[in-house]
């Protein structure tokens, strides 16, 4: 009796105070609608939801004014070794792709280096002049004439340089187990003490050992040194490269290449790769490594279930060894300072104040974008640690070289350019490959067939020794012995 009540009650204030009930229906249908298209938001992930604006298209990206040049887009980067060269090359790769440029890529993974370079190293080369490439920046030992038949004749030429010191450091950690100089030393600070106990110049591999900027750019790097000869090939770079940079002023020299290509300030912002987990030196610097600290020991191998370790490198040196090691490169030190002095010049004309102003927009845009790209505020990581594979970098001798991890979550477009910044070199060329040679196709954004994951490659060396990367065995048969 009471509930009947109730229920007439409610009949009477439903209609009255809340509405009709046609009305009612409408509003459940609504919900129902949001409701299933949430849903399927969440099942097809972004495509349904209206494209986000990306960080990548603020107006930010452009950074500040140009003026009213145009892009340069036939471009030739001498990729020098262990300079930060394979960060440089990232950046013409994201271009050219974003741009749908056309690269001189190589056959293999080099351009025949260490021999001087040829243009039929480079794939789809058909005679001088016959196909336009736009972008060529692959490790090479520089030949110009060579160079010249594969690029068009208003090709803008640069490199980089770094400090001879801090290069051979560089290379002996990744090194020390394919040049034969390093190869039987206890440590760097023992090569520099007296390399010519360990150093034959008949050895293959072994110019990774000494004066490795002057032979990259295509000199004789065991020849004696006089100023007047260094004179000379400081002359030659100088005829051919329009801008040569210098990696310990990274963020600089990126202002100076984006004012002299043309090119917007997101084209040169960069993450660093390939950099080496490392100790600190007991001079108490790090080689400008930013990274944390290694052990001493790494784990090489797996016998029964025991892990196997060996002793990391020392890569110690005191001043008077580095000096050692100035002397020992003595005309890559002359390079180097003959082109830091150069910058300098060059920034000079830029103008300080200025130059100040567009380093620090660079460092603010590569922090807004590491915290927008990157997991853990884009603090690098080693490779066993990144969870997809494909993007883990190639890791050589004992030294770990880091990479990053995306983070979880960002909209497709983002995710996308991302990824761009920080695939690793050579899963970058094989998608390159991969778009400009679709007929043949090659493993996209993956390490190449029998490419080592990381971990594995120490399994390589023993039988990789014609050039510097394990999977360079491609190559073998096709690339004469050097
Ligand atoms: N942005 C930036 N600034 C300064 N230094 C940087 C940068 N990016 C990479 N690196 C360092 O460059 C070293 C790797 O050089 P490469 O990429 O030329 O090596 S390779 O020849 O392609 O193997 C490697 O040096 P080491 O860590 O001393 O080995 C990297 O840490």
């Amino acid at each position: 009796m009471l509930l009947r009540r109730r229920a007439r009650m409610l009949r009477w204030l439903v209609p009255a105070r809340l509405g009709p009930v046609w009305m009612w229906k409408v509003l459940l249908l609504f919900v129902a609608l949001a409701f299933a298209g949430q849903l399927l938001g969440v099942i097809f992930n972004k495509s349904v939801h209206p494209v986000t604006r990306s960080i990548f298209s603020s107006p930010d990206a452009q950074g500040p004014s140009l003026g009213s040049c145009q892009p340069h887009n036939h471009i030739m980067f001498l990729k020098t070794h262990k300079t930060a060269s394979s960060t440089v090359l990232n950046m013409l790769y994201r271009f050219g792709e974003e741009h749908d440029l056309r690269f001189a890529l190589p056959l293999g993974y080099q351009l025949g280096y260490p021999l001087p370079f040829n243009a039929h190293r480079v794939k789809g080369y058909q005679g001088p002049n016959a196909v336009e490439f736009h972008i060529m920046g692959n490790h090479m030992r520089f030949y110009k004439p060579e160079v010249e038949k594969v690029m068009p004749a208003d090709t803008f030429y640069f490199s980089i340089i770094r400090d001879p010191v801090a290069l051979a450091e560089s290379s002996f950690a990744y090194y020390k187990e394919v040049a034969p100089a390093f190869r039987k030393t206890k440590g760097l600070g023992d090569f520099a003490d007296d390399p010519m106990k360990y150093y034959d110049p008949r050895l293959r591999n072994n110019h990774y050992a000494r004066n490795l900027l002057w032979f990259d750019f295509g000199m004789d790097h065991n020849i004696n040194f006089s100023v007047a000869l260094a004179k000379h090939g400081v002359a030659m770079i100088r005829q051919t490269f329009k801008l040569i940079l210098v990696s310990e002023y990274f963020d600089q020299s990126m202002i100076l290449l984006r004012h002299a290509l043309c090119w917007p300030l997101d084209a040169v912002v960069s993450f660093s790769l390939n950099a080496r987990q490392q100790k600190p030196s007991n001079t108490g610097r790090t080689s400008g490594s930013w990274v944390g600290r290694a052990a001493d020991i790494a784990i090489v191998g797996n016998k029964g279930g025991i892990p196997q370790f060996k002793a990391l490198p020392n890569m110690s040196l005191t001043e008077e060894q580095r000096e050692k090691l100035r002397r020992w490169n003595a005309l890559d030190w002359y390079v180097y300072k003959a082109f830091n002095q150069t910058f300098w010049e060059e920034v000079t004309k830029f103008g300080h104040a200025k130059m100040e102003e567009e380093v620090a927009i660079l460092r603010t845009r590569r922090e807004e974008l590491a915290r927008v790209c990157l997991k853990d505020g884009g603090k690098p990581v080693e490779a066993h640690r990144i969870r997809d594979k494909s993007i883990r970098p190639f890791q050589s001798g004992l030294i770990k070289i880091l990479g990053y991890e995306l983070q979880p979550g960002l909209d497709a477009v983002t995710r996308a350019a991302c990824l761009r910044m920080i695939r690793p070199e050579i899963q970058y060329k094989d998608l390159l490959d991969a778009k400009q040679f679709p007929r043949a196709p090659a493993a996209q954004a993956q390490p190449p067939q029998g490419a080592p994951e990381a971990g594995q490659e120490r399994e390589c060396w023993g039988e990789m020794l014609l050039s510097e990367r394990c999977w360079s065995r491609r190559e073998i048969g096709t690339e004469a012995i050097y």
